[in-house]
C-alpha cells in the first residue's frame, strides 16, 4: 500500500524492550505503532530489545498498522547495530533520531537499503534544513521531537506552543512541499485527555496528519480528532454535489451555506470523503 494512503491519526511509541507493550500494539486501535530503540530503552538493555522486537515482528499480528522501527542515531555506540539489525527485520519504515540534514539521510540509507526512512525534527539546524530533509527521495515522513526541540532551543513548555510554532511552520511547509507524511510531537502529561485533545486540534488545524503518543489512553483522542467530524463529512458531500449541479448548468462554481464552492474546494471535499471512508473501512475491520 502507498504509504500517502495510509491513516496516521495516532502513531503510538513503544519501548522495544517491554514484551507486554509489544503485545498489547496488536490489539490497540493505532493507525501506527514506534517501536523505540532510543530513548525509551536503558543504554544496558538495548542489544536484548533488538532481539525482543525481532521476534515480534516476525510473528505478526499487527494488521494494517503501519511498523516503524526508531533506531539509535548512528553518531552513537548503537545507532549502526540498531540500523542492521532493523535491515532483517518485518517493518515498514525506520525511523532516524536528530535528523539535522540530508546526509544524515544518506548514512543510513547506506546501510538500510530500499527502506523507506523517517526523519525525527529535533534540532534546530534540523528546522533550518527541514527543506532540503523532506526532499531526500528516501524520506516518506517526518516525526516532530517537540521535547527535544523545547530542550535545544532552551524554550518553556506552553499550552499555546508559541515558542515551538516557527519550527512547527517549517517542518510543514517542507513536508507538504514534497507529499510527505508529518506527525506531530507528543503530548507528556498522558492522563491529561483534555489537554491532549487541544493540543490535537491545534495540530489538526495547521495540517498534521496526526499525533505521536505515548500511552494506550492517548488513542481516542488522536483518532477522533484527527479524522473528518461528521459535519466536515456532511459539507464535504454537498460540496461535491452542488459542484456538480453547477457544472451541468455549465457554471464553473457553486455556493453552499453561503461560501463559494470552485474545484479547489471539491479536491479538498474528495479528500475528505476518502479519509472518513479509510477510517469507517479500518473500524469494520476490527469488527468483523
Ligand atoms: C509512560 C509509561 C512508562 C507508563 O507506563 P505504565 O505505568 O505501565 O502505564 P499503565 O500502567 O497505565 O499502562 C496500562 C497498560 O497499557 C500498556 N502500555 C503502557 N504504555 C504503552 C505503550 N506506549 N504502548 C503499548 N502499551 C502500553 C501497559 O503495558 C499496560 O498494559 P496492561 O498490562 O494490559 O494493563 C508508558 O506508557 C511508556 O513507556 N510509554 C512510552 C514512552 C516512550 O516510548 N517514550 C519515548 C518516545 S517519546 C520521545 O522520545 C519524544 C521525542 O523524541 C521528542 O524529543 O519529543
Ligand atoms: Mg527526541
Amino acid at each position: 500500500m502507498d504509504y500517502r494512503t495510509r491513516l496516521y491519526r495516532s502513531v503510538l511509541y513503544m519501548p522495544a524492550s517491554n514484551e507486554r507493550a509489544l503485545e498489547k500494539a496488536r490489539e490497540l486501535p493505532v493507525d501506527a505503532v514506534i517501536f523505540d530503540f532510543e530513548d525509551a530503552v536503558a543504554p544496558d538493555v538495548k542489544p536484548d530489545a533488538r532481539k525482543t522486537l525481532k521476534a515480534a515482528l516476525a510473528r505478526g499480528g499487527y494488521g494494517p498498522r503501519m511498523r516503524i522501527v526508531r533506531v539509535n542515531g548512528l553518531d552513537t555506540e548503537w545507532g549502526r547495530a540498531d540500523a542492521e539489525a532493523v535491515r532483517d527485520m518485518e517493518t515498514d519504515a525506520i525511523l532516524l533520531p536528530k535528523v539535522d540534514s540530508p546526509e544524515k539521510i544518506d548514512e543510513l540509507a547506506a546501510i538500510t537499503g530500499e527502506l523507506p526512512i523517517w526523519a525525527m525534527m529535533e534540532t534546530p539546524r534540523g528546522m533550518l534544513n527541514a527543506s532540503a530533509i523532506a526532499a531526500h527521495p528516501k524520506v516518506a515522513g517526518l516525526v516532530m521531537g517537540t521535547n527535544d526541540l523545547t530542550s535545544e532551543m532552551n524554550a518553556r513548555f506552553r499550552p499555546d506552543r508559541r515558542p515551538l510554532r516557527t519550527a512547527l511552520d517549517l517542518c510543514l511547509l517542507a513536508a507538504k512541499s514534497e507529499g510527505r507524511i508529518i506527525v506531530d510531537g507528543v503530548y507528556n502529561s498522558y492522563r491529561d485527555t483534555d489537554g491532549l485533545a487541544t493540543e490535537c486540534a491545534q495540530g489538526r488545524d495547521m495540517g498534521f496528519d496526526g499525533k505521536t503518543l505515548i500511552h494506550p489512553a492517548q488513542v481516542e483522542v488522536a483518532n477522533r480528532i484527527f479524522a473528518p467530524s461528521s459535519g466536515e463529512i456532511d459539507l464535504a458531500r454537498r460540496q461535491i454535489a452542488a459542484f456538480e449541479e453547477a457544472q451541468k448548468r455549465g457554471q464553473g462554481l457553486a455556493v453552499v451555506d453561503g461560501q463559494i464552492v470552485e474545484n479547489l474546494h471539491v479536491a479538498t471535499a474528495l479528500k475528505t470523503l476518502a479519509k472518513a471512508a479509510a477510517i469507517e473501512a479500518r473500524q469494520a475491520e476490527r469488527t468483523s
